[in-house]
């Protein structure tokens, strides 16, 4: 059995960063990954503009209690005049503050009459107040994103921001999954003595997606060496595979065969708990990831092993993030393998771990908040701290 961290650098090395660019609209970017830095071309806000509703004036020529003269009134999208002198402007928020103007009251504080155009401010604030500076968000020739960001939400909004419509993203890898063993059923269909339905499928998609990667979905194999290579040759035409299932040692386990009949097998086994019987190797270049048909041993091989590596291809390395904690549970028995641990952060920031840490108990990863990290070989006592691998930063 190999250890995780002498075998994974191994691993990575045959990841090759894909330099293929294309052209992405902005609301299709999402999960994407950013093939150049992105450099504004624009000031935002483009220029002054009003944090209020109230009014706009100079204030060195204006004094609390008098009443001041409106002369005009500025809705955000239209251009002001220049402000003439000892008056105040009618402003809302989001509207251009106008020349000669260099503060902003809020309504609230001020007595309006509209059809006199006087305003009467009751209580002055700070010199410069509720004025959003032009550039106070994003200055003109400011990177802001760098070369290799997986885009979010929120970077997606931000780039709309600056005027953006299509952003250079790395094309995406097209990842061919398939899943094997007899007793698998789809998700809508009735559910046969002896079956289960397809987890891995659902979970291997969707993770994809989230990675920036697209999916082709080969179905189930069927427990045959004759179904599986079949499979597994379509599979090579993509950049990657990944199957889950059959790589065990059991008789009706064939996906390891099958690779080497096909291509090349360079890790089986690692000592890690879940994913022990990990498989990785290549289909006429095409690599090929064999994860183990446990749904949990799924979840972990992809989030410690294929994760980087596409990342990798992807050029968007992004470590897991790690925090540690106490542990309020305890191990007795040392692992020979490294365990990742289901575990949820509770009111007091301490670790509670899962009751039931099999490899089947896909609802333990669903309800959990990290993956905590027992090396092998070490018992854990109550207050221990533990390295955590926290999921919802982690993941997504
Ligand atoms: N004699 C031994 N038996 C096993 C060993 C071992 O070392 N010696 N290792 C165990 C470990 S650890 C794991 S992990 C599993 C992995 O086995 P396989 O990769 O061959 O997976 P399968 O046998 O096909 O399935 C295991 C388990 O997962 C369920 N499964 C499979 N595919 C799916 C799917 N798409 N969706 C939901 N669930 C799935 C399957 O029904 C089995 O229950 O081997 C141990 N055995
Ligand atoms: O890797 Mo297995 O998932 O340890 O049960």
């Amino acid at each position: 059995m190999h250890k995780l961290e002498q075998i994974l650098p191994s691993i990575l090395d045959q990841a090759t960063p894909s330099t293929d660019v294309e052209n992405t609209p902005l609301a299709e970017a999402c999960n994407s990954v950013v093939a150049q830095p992105q450099i504004s071309q624009i000031n935002v806000p483009p220029q002054d503009n009003s944090a209020m509703d109230g009014f706009a004036f100079n204030y060195d020529q204006i004094e609390e209690n008098q009443p001041v003269t409106v002369s005009q009134i500025i809705y955000a999208g239209t251009s002001p005049t220049p402000l003439a002198p000892n008056t105040a402007a009618r402003i809302f928020t989001g509207s251009e503050i106008p020349a000669g103007a260099n503060t902003v009251v809020m309504q609230e504080n001020c007595e309006y009459d509209a059809e006199l155009k006087q305003v009467i401010i009751k209580k002055l604030p700070a010199a410069g107040d509720n004025i959003r500076r032009q550039g106070q968000d994003i200055a003109i020739g400011q990177t802001v994103l760098p070369q290799g960001t997986r885009l979010k939400p929120q970077d997606i909004g931000m780039l709309a921001s600056i005027g953006i419509d299509k952003i250079p993203t790395i094309k995406k890898p097209t990842v061919a999954i398939f899943s094997t063993g007899d007793e698998l059923v789809e998700p809508g269909q009735a559910l046969a003595p002896g079956k289960i339905y397809n987890s891995n499928r659902f979970l291997l998609a969707t993770y994809l997606n989230a990675l920036g990667c697209n999916t082709v979905d080969l179905g189930i194999a069927k427990d045959t060496l004759e179904d599986t290579v079949n499979i597994l040759e379509k599979a090579s035409q993509y950049d990657c595979i990944i199957t889950s299932g059959g790589v065990s040692v059991g008789e009706a386990d064939f996906v390891k065969q099958a690779v080497e009949h096909l291509g090349k097998l360079d890790v089986w086994k690692l000592a890690i708990k879940p994913g022990k019987p990990l498989a990785f190797g290549n289909i006429n270049d095409t690599p090929f990831f064999g994860l183990p048909g446990n749904p949990v041993a799924v979840f972990v091989t992809f989030l410690l092993v294929v994760k980087p590596f596409l990342q990798k291809t992807l050029g968007n390395n992004t470590p897991l993030t790690t925090r540690k904690f106490q542990a309020k549970f305890t191990v007795k028995r040392p692992g020979i393998r490294q365990h990742y641990m289901r575990v949820k952060i509770n009111a007091e920031n301490q670790l509670e771990s899962f009751p039931n840490q099999s490899s089947g108990i896909l609802s333990s990863v669903s309800w959990a908040d990290g993956l905590a990290i027992i090396p092998i070989d070490t018992t854990v006592q109550e207050g221990d701290w533990l390295d955590v691998i926290l999921l919802n930063d982690s993941v997504f």
